[in-house]
């Protein structure tokens, strides 16, 4: 068990809020972008496929967020229906605003990148009065993510979101996700990330995430003990800090460190790491297991979405994890 702690006999045990967008995954592995002629499409954007993830792990969900009113937007409903998302507070933008576009490019397994358009992209149109506070004092966690931040209305829906969780004991879960191409400034993303972080009872980002949380407040030895401690004089109950292959390690408010290393893996590619990692490791705490275990499953989920092709689409089920932790332990799987 850990410090924090979920509401229990609410409608949903997760909500997220934030980013619902389309990737598009290059189908010519090991090809630079320009010489890549053909994608698969897969619904995308970090908190959305965190909340697929927790769908396909048998968790009830639902989703606040914004989709533009064209075929992309009625795809990602679609999905996230056909994944048993409630989409309820899904709403459709009228302003003739996009979906948010995710290129890949897959080099190798290691060398893969992100082209994103997100030129009036619809996800950052949400405006407070679109955010249901009825749905987050029925669920027992949401889920912001650090993107949703980036531009007005979207960050004041989120700070919204936010103070109804507080207010009806909604446990809040903050995944850093900062993709630097949204904001305008570094000082500006410190200071928001900073005041909402504040608000949180679990906080999840990289070593590189943290650091850039850190601008007004240097860590020269990027210390991640120094980097939790700060969140535990607020309300902060548990910060995991990932370092990519190397693993995670979590501190929890008692002053415990608890570490889990990364499973091996044949890696396709590393993007939709850490979105399976978060729906891995909060399915566990939510199920009352320890956060050693909890950061385990997270660990192996992870692995099973970074040998496939796509993020979202590739979430797996507890049965799936299951499976590949006890090959794991059987040695019949090796990294590549
Ligand atoms: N190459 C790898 N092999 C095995 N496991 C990995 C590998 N890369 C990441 N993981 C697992 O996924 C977890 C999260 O990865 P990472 O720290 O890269 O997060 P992230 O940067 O948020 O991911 P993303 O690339 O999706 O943004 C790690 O703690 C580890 O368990
Ligand atoms: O988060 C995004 O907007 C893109 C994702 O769906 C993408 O596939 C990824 O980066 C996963 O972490």
């Amino acid at each position: 068990m850990s410090d924090v702690t979920f509401p229990a006999g609410r409608s949903f045990d997760f909500t997220a809020i934030g980013r619902l967008c389309v990737d598009l995954n290059a189908n010519e592995i090991n090809r630079p972008m320009e010489e890549t002629m053909s994608f698969t499409k897969y619904v995308g954007g970090s908190p959305a496929n965190i909340t697929i993830g927790m769908s396909r792990l048998g968790l009830r969900t639902a989703f606040i967020g914004k989709i533009a009113d064209d075929a992309m937007g009625r795809f990602i409903t679609g999905y996230l229906e056909k994944n048993g998302i409630d989409t309820a507070n899904v709403v459709t933008d009228k302003t003739g605003a996009v979906t948010g576009l995710a290129f890949t490019e897959i080099k190798s397994p290691t060398d893969c990148s992100i082209l994103m358009y997100r030129d009036n992209a619809a996800d950052l149109k949400l405006s407070p009065s679109e955010v249901n506070e009825e749905l987050i004092a029925g669920s027992s966690v949401l889920l912001i993510s650090g993107t949703a931040l980036a531009a007005s209305p979207s960050r004041e829906a989120v700070f919204l979101a936010l103070d109804y969780a507080r207010k009806h004991g909604t446990t809040v879960v903050f995944d850093i996700d900062y993709r630097p191409y949204t904001w305008k400034s570094a000082e500006e993303t410190a200071v928001y990330y900073n005041l909402a972080a504040e608000k949180c009872d679990i906080i999840i980002g990289t070593r590189e995430e943290f650091d850039m949380m850190e601008r007004f407040e240097p860590n020269p030895e990027r210390s991640d003990l120094f980097t939790a401690a700060k969140w535990f004089n607020y309300s902060t109950g548990i910060v995991i800090i990932k370092h990519g292959k190397e693993g995670s390690i979590a501190y929890t408010r008692d002053g415990a460190e608890h570490r889990a290393k990364s499973y091996p893996a044949k890696v396709v590619k590393t993007f939709g790491a850490g979105d399976s990692y978060a729906a891995g490791f909060l399915y566990g705490i939510l199920s009352g297991w320890s956060i050693e275990r909890s950061m385990e499953y997270g660990s192996a989920a992870a692995c099973i979405v970074i040998s496939s092709h796509s993020c979202s689409d590739a979430m797996p089920t507890a049965e799936q994890v299951d499976t590949y932790i006890e090959r794991c332990n059987r040695g019949e799987i090796t990294a590549n």
